[in-house]
């Protein structure tokens, strides 16, 4: 197989690596890379997988908060962008986006037929996922609040993360395609560790990353 033929998929964690391996087999078509926790690290190991290998994709997927209403623990939310949604200022009349400080920009586009095609290939396995805006924090939600204001900066958003706009800043500089998919452990909102459904978003990742391979 020639080298750009490659996807790269970067995860925060071992876990997260460990059920995508499961979900794709044995293949060399992808490397499955862990580039740690927050935007900071993934953008620079996606940066440094990418400048020493050749890749025609670049995946960030994991588990995720789901915003509610939009998104329920063991389903999937696959990005229709990346926002970094504390990425800017706090003003007197509130937060506002790196955007409309003149500074470029918090939202990074991914590949949209692609998410598209792997939203309805999910469906097609029986197994419920939504296209939507992912926001990369830096810092878990862990109030009403937050994920209320959260809510009101990216209409639509459906699931919190702290890679995608990281992973998808480094695909950016590389003319790489991007996409990310999240599967939701926890509702975006109130701190509580013990309701995180690890493993059923792992099962779930799995499963999202055994329909992947009819995808790419
Ligand atoms: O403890 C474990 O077994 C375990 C297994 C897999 C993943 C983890 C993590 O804690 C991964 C951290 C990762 O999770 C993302 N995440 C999950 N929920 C949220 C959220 O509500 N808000 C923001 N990020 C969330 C995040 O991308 C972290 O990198 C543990």
């Amino acid at each position: 197989m020639a080298v750009n033929e490659r996807i790269l998929i970067v995860t925060s964690v071992e876990a997260e690596r460990e059920a995508i391996r499961r979900g794709i087999g044995d293949t060399e078509r992808f490397e499955v890379a862990v580039v740690g926790v927050g935007s900071a690290s993934a953008a620079a190991g996606t940066a440094a997988a990418l400048a020493n290998g050749s890749y025609r994709l670049v995946i960030n997927a994991g588990i995720g908060g789901g915003f509610a209403g939009q998104a329920d623990i063991g389903t999937l939310v696959i990005a229709s962008e990346c926002v970094a949604a504390d990425l800017g200022a706090e003003t007197a009349d509130g937060f506002v986006l790196i955007d409309e400080l003149g500074f470029g920009s918090a939202r990074i586009q991914t590949e949209s037929q692609l998410s598209d095609s792997w939203q309805m290939k999910l469906g097609q396995a029986g197994i419920t996922s939504i296209v939507a805006p992912i926001v990369t924090v830096t810092t878990v939600t862990g109030t009403a609040s937050t994920a209320s204001k959260l809510e009101t900066l990216v209409p639509g958003a459906a699931a919190e993360a702290m890679e995608g706009f990281g992973a998808a800043t480094a695909a950016k500089l590389f003319a790489t395609p991007f996409i990310e998919i999240r599967a939701i452990s926890n509702a975006v909102g109130p701190r509580n560790r013990e309701d995180w459904r690890i493993k059923d978003a792992l099962m779930a990742l799995e499963a999202a990353s055994k329909v992947l391979v009819e995808v790419v």
